[in-house]
């Protein structure tokens, strides 16, 4: 990937005597799509607002292209941008709302008209182009507010909880076109929310932030499979956290789940271990030796897949399996069932809680 485009150093943002975003360093390439994800008031906006310019950082320097540009005016640094409130201009029509800032920049009525149409294309809007923005559905206003900002060719666009207004099917609809749109035009998109399978779905890089600081940068696989700390296990995915001791020479974990040989050695002492809940079967499988027994709390049905909430030993145990697999188990609450896991999906995560 190409060299940062858009470079955070030691940002840091305080209001008051509360600290919502810690000193941070984040990399940009151009052309990528990045997600921030993380829960409520963990400090996605913030670090948005200051990469928009709208807040400005209390410490640190953001640079574009290898320009300082930490004290330029939102307008100046001409980035784009796409907010959950669509902010239109309630008077005017599609065309106008999307035209606005090619008009601001005085491009001839030629050429703005050439660019709308064409904006109004990609984005499935052309039949809509007289239409007052107030008579749209939620969809077409956002896709006329993504429109609007990507007319001018912004090089970055800065997108905030872009689908968070829209019902599920819509969203789903929304991330695949804005994922089209933003490979199309080769432009770089940062994008918050705090709906985790959309930054899978949509993003090449995702960034895990947890209280103010970024805890994981990498791709979605990366996160998802290898979530490095204990917060980033519990908001990316299903995952079970196990604690329990590694042994004297490194080589097994002694949890809830019995002695688990570990693939790659680890200090001895008490540690944290992550173990996908998909990475559980409920029948006896090629490439899952070791067996557990747990005893069934609930189950969920989510159509496809049922999640079994379950316990080994005090610990909760989530294994999530095909319904077809539940079936064929038949299962009961309150009985013991045995598991089948396999110890490579386990892996030890650096957690301050047990260290
Ligand atoms: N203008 C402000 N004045 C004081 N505190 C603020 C201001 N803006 C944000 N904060 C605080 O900073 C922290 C981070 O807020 P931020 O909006 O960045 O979180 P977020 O991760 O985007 O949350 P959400 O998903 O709920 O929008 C929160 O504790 C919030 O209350």
């Amino acid at each position: 990937m190409s060299a940062a485009q858009l470079e955070l150093k030691s940002v840091e943002k305080v209001f008051g005597d509360s600290v919502a975003v810690h000193p941070t360093d984040l990399e940009v390439h151009d052309g990528e799509f990045l997600s921030i994800i993380g829960p409520s008031g963990c400090g996605k906006t913030t670090t948005l607002r200051m990469i928009a310019g709208l807040e400005s950082p209390s410490a640190g320097r953001i640079s574009f292209e290898g320009k300082d540009i930490t004290t330029v005016p939102p307008h100046r640094r001409e980035f784009g941008m796409v907010f959950q409130k669509f902010a239109l201009f309630p008077h005017m029509d599609v065309a106008a709302n999307i035209a606005y800032g090619l008009k601001l920049r005085k491009v001839s009525k030629r050429e703005i008209s050439a660019r709308v149409d064409e904006m109004l294309e990609r984005v499935g809007l052309t039949a809509f182009k007289h239409r007052n923005v107030t008579t749209l559905s939620g969809g077409q206003q956002q896709r006329v507010g993504i429109a609007r900002a990507l007319i001018t060719k912004p090089r970055v666009v800065l997108l905030d909880e872009p689908t968070g207004a829209l019902d599920a099917k819509l969203q789903l609809a929304m991330q695949s076109q804005l994922k089209q749109l933003q490979r199309d035009l080769g432009l770089t998109f940062i994008h918050v929310t705090h709906n985790q399978s959309e930054a899978l779905a949509i993003a090449d890089r995702v960034v895990v932030m947890n209280v103010g600081s970024i805890e994981q940068v990498g791709r979605p696989e990366e996160v998802f499979e290898r979530p490095q700390t204990r917060h980033v296990a519990e908001f990316v995915g299903r995952n079970n956290i196990l604690v329990g001791t590694v042994s004297s020479d490194g080589s097994t974990f002694s949890c809830a789940l019995g002695e688990l040989p570990l693939a790659t050695p680890w200090p001895a002492g008490p540690a944290t271990a992550v173990l996908r809940a998909d990475a559980i079967s409920v029948r006896p499988r090629e490439g899952y030796p070791h067996r557990a027994e747990v005893e069934l709390q609930a189950l969920e049905y989510t159509g496809a897949r049922v999640s079994w909430f379950t316990s080994a030993g005090g610990s909760d145990i989530t294994v999530d399996v095909s319904t077809r697999a539940t079936q064929s188990v038949a299962p009961e609450l309150g009985n013991r069932y045995p598991i089948w896991l396999r110890p490579g999906e386990l892996h030890l995560i650096d957690d301050h809680l047990t260290r």
